[in-house]
């Protein structure tokens, strides 16, 4: 648990927070959160598969029924496109819909996206029985009863006992049986990336700590996105980047990755082959500073 500020003794008299004020301050902040406009118009150019999945989420929404989906795709499928698609569509019907995700530097690429550590205080130290530090009777808690959409990303590098933790805390804080107490869940991410990092473990104890091994994956509706958005005028290489992600390129004898010819800069010197490099992966880069979207891109 953290330490109270009235410990150190900064000021004279002791400083203490109004339950009502953290409360409203909790659910202020998520009202609050800005809703870009292109990620309003992204519902509109969704690809089929990342439509299907739109819809299937908001229907719950809409009709305010029990759900966790899990949606899996490779790099690029546009995975995170569709999350801003769905933040924004219910954050714009004034409903609260909370971003979350694994890791600390991703979360700033979804708008009031925040680790799912701190969002919703899962202990460092798990095991199978650890739960969520959220009282039932604070701010935290109302805030997630409150909240209509909970997506957190990147699911496959976190360990199954994160998820299990938010499971059965949700259920505590709804008084509910049913899976996340009820509430909407949208997990995301792509088992071919990064799993959770065991020390000195093997593959298998990978494997085994992660979702895909979980008693809540069978509760989970999977949803697959296969098109390459990020590659999606270049087929040859998206092809390619899912066979290297399912492990069927073609290895060279010292268990490498055979990268093809075509997608190689031929090598003349230091200078001038990085320079080629340079100029091959980001073409106009002078032109960045004035268009950052298009450096992100
Ligand atoms: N329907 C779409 N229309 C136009 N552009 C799209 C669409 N879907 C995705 N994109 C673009 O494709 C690129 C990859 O999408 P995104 O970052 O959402 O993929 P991802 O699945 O989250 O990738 P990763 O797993 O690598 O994080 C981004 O530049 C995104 O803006």
């Amino acid at each position: 648990m953290g330490k109270d500020i009235n410990m150190f003794h900064l000021i004279e008299h002791d400083v203490s927070f109004d339950q009502n004020e953290t409360e409203a301050r909790e659910i202020n902040d998520e009202f609050a959160v800005l809703i870009p406009e292109e990620d309003l118009m992204a519902s509109m150019s969704l690809n089929s598969e990342q439509q299907h999945a739109y819809e299937s989420i908001l229907q719950k929404v809409i009709l305010n029924e029990s759900a966790a989906f899990f949606i899996d795709g490779p790099g690029g499928t546009g995975k995170t496109f569709l999350y801003k698609a769905l933040l924004a569509t219910v954050r714009s019907r004034n409903l609260i819909a909370l971003a979350t995700i694994s890791s600390g530097v991703a979360a700033s690429i979804l708008l009031g996206g925040r680790t799912a550590h701190s969002r919703f205080k899962i202990p460092l130290d798990l095991d199978k029985n650890s739960t969520c530090c959220v009282s039932k009777q604070g701010a935290l808690a109302k805030l997630l009863r409150l909240a209509k959409l909970i997506i957190w990303d990147e699911v496959p590098m976190s360990r199954k006992e994160c998820m299990q933790a938010l499971d059965k805390m949700l259920r505590d804080i709804t008084n509910s049986r049913l899976p996340f107490g009820g509430k909407i869940i949208v997990f995301g991410g792509d088992f071919r990336q990064v799993l959770p990092v065991i020390r000195k473990g093997t593959r298998q104890e990978e494997v085994n700590a992660s979702l895909a091994s979980s008693y809540l994956w069978s509760t989970l509706t999977k949803i697959r996105l296969s098109e390459n958005m990020r590659a999606r005028f270049d087929p040859n290489f998206s092809n390619y980047l899912l066979q290297v992600e399912n492990g069927t390129t073609p290895i060279t004898i010292e268990n490498k990755i055979k990268i093809s010819n075509e997608m190689l800069i031929p090598f003349k010197n230091d200078v001038e082959s990085l320079d080629d490099l340079i100029d091959a992966v980001f073409q106009d880069i002078g032109s960045y500073s004035e268009n950052l979207s298009e450096m992100t891109n």
